[in-house]
C-alpha cells in the first residue's frame, strides 16, 4: 500500500493507495474514527455500485451508517443539494461527533465536503474517490465548494479530510469519457513536475494506457498536490500553481453549460494558455505541441469554439486568482517550469488573446 500524509500546521492525514482497498475499508476508517453515525453521500450512478459495500464494511466495524444519494452531475454542485442533504442530517439526528464520508467523483467530494465543514460548523469528513479526476486532484487538500448557476466553486470552504483512501479498481466502472476527464488533471501536473512524471505520461496513448498506469498517475499527481498544500493550504501563493490551465479552463467550463467535464475544459484550457504565453516568448518554443499531442492522443478535447465567445473575459474576471484588480496567470517557462505572472485586469486580453478573433 503507497502512504502520502499531509501534514498541516493544525492536523495530519494519510492518503492511501492500494488496488482492492474498499474491501478494508471499515478497518481503515476504524483507526482514524472511533465508532459512530456515519453519513455516506453517493450520487446515483456510484451508489448502486459501491455504496453497499462500504456501509457493510463500516457496520461490521461497530459504525451506524446513513446512506445518502443525489442526482449524479455538476448541476448537484448546488446550494438547493446541500441544503436537502443538510436536512437529511438534521432529520438522522447527526451531531458533531459524527461523519460523512464522500464516496465518489469530484462533484461528491466538493459537495459532501462542504456539507461536512458546514454542518454544525464542521463535522469530521473522510474522502473515498472513485473517479479518475478525484483520485488524482480533488479529494486531497480541502478544497470544497458549490457553483451558483454556472459560477464554478464560489461557495466554498479549505475543509480537509481526516482520510483519504483510493482504491483504483474503482475506475474500471467509469465511461471512457469520465475515465479520461481526469487525465486532464494528470497532464496539468506532469507539465509542471516534468522528470520522471512527464516521460511516463509520454508513454501514454490511449486510455487503457491510462488504466494500466492508474496506481502510478494517482501517486505522482497526489504527492506533487499534497507538498504544494503543506506549503501554502490556504492558496496565498504557491498553491495558485495548481490552478494551471484554470483561468481559461473554468471560463470555458461555465460558458458549455454542462456540456464540458471539468478535465476536458482544463484541458483545453491548458493548451490555451501555453499557446498565449508561447506566441508571446514566455514558455519555449513547441512546448504548447508537446502538451497538445499528449491531451489529444487519449480523446481530450484540446481548443472549443468557446474560447472565441464574447462573454470569456468577464467569466475569467471572476477567477479566485484576482487580487486587487491584478489577475495572477499559471503558466510554464518549459516543462517542468512553472511560473506566475501578475497581469492587470484591463490588460487581460493582450496577455490571454480572448476572445479568440
Ligand atoms: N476540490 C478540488 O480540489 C477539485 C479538484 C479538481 C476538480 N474538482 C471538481 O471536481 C468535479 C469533477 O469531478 P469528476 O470529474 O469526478 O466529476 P463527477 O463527480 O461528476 O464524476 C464524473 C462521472 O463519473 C461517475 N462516477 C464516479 N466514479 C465512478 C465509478 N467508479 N464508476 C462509475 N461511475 C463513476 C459519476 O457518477 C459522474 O457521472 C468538478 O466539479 C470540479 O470542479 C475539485
Ligand atoms: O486544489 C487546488 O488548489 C486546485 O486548484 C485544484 C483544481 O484542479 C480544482 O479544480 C480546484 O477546485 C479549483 O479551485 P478554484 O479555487 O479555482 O475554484
Ligand atoms: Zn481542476
Amino acid at each position: 500500500m503507497k502512504k502520502i500524509t499531509v501534514a498541516l500546521t493544525n492536523k495530519h492525514y494519510d492518503v492511501l493507495i492500494e488496488k482492492g482497498l474498499l474491501n478494508n475499508a471499515g478497518k481503515l476508517i476504524s483507526s482514524v474514527w472511533a465508532p459512530r453515525k456515519v453519513a455516506i453521500v453517493s450520487d446515483d450512478n456510484v451508489a448502486p455500485l459501491y455504496q453497499q459495500q462500504l456501509a457493510d464494511q463500516l457496520t461490521n466495524n461497530g459504525f451506524t451508517v446513513h446512506c445518502y444519494q443525489f442526482p449524479a452531475g455538476e448541476a448537484s454542485k448546488s446550494l438547493s443539494q446541500l441544503q436537502t442533504l443538510a436536512q437529511q442530517l438534521v432529520t438522522d439526528n447527526f451531531n458533531r461527533d459524527d461523519g460523512v464520508v464522500a464516496l465518489g467523483g469530484g462533484v461528491t467530494g466538493d459537495l459532501a465536503g462542504f456539507l461536512a465543514a458546514t454542518y454544525m460548523r464542521g463535522i469530521s469528513l473522510i474522502q473515498v474517490p472513485t473517479s479518475l479526476l478525484a483520485q488524482v486532484d480533488s479529494s486531497v487538500g480541502g478544497k470544497t465548494a458549490v457553483d451558483l448557476g454556472t459560477t464554478k466553486n464560489i461557495v466554498g470552504s479549505f475543509y480537509e479530510p481526516d482520510l483519504v483512501l483510493i482504491d483504483p479498481t474503482t475506475l474500471k466502472t467509469l465511461t471512457q469519457r469520465d475515465l479520461v476527464e481526469g487525465y486532464g488533471e494528470i497532464v496539468k501536473v506532469a507539465a509542471m513536475t516534468g522528470g520522471n512524471f512527464w516521460q511516463l505520461i509520454e508513454k501514454i496513448e490511449s486510455p487503457t494506457d491510462i488504466l494500466a498506469n492508474a496506481m502510478s498517475l494517482s501517486e505522482g499527481s497526489i504527492q506533487f498536490k499534497a507538498d504544494i498544500v503543506m506549503a501554502d493550504e490556504k492558496e496565498g501563493g504557491q498553491r495558485q500553481l495548481l490552478n494551471f490551465g484554470h483561468t481559461i479552463g473554468h471560463a470555458v467550463e461555465a460558458l458549455a453549460n454542462g456540456k464540458l467535464r471539468h478535465g476536458e475544459a482544463v484541458s483545453i484550457g491548458t493548451v490555451a494558455i501555453c499557446q498565449d504565453f508561447e506566441e508571446a516568448g514566455k514558455t519555449v518554443a513547441g512546448v504548447t505541441a508537446k502538451i497538445r499531442t499528449q491531451l489529444a492522443a487519449v480523446g481530450l478535447p484540446v481548443s472549443s469554439p468557446l474560447l472565441s465567445s464574447p462573454q470569456i473575459l468577464d467569466k475569467i474576471k471572476h477567477d479566485k486568482k484576482n487580487h486587487n484588480g491584478h489577475l495572477n496567470l499559471v503558466y510554464i517557462k518549459k516543462i517542468g517550469q512553472p511560473a506566475i505572472l501578475t497581469v492587470p485586469e484591463n490588460q487581460i486580453s493582450n496577455t490571454l488573446k480572448v476572445p479568440r478573433q
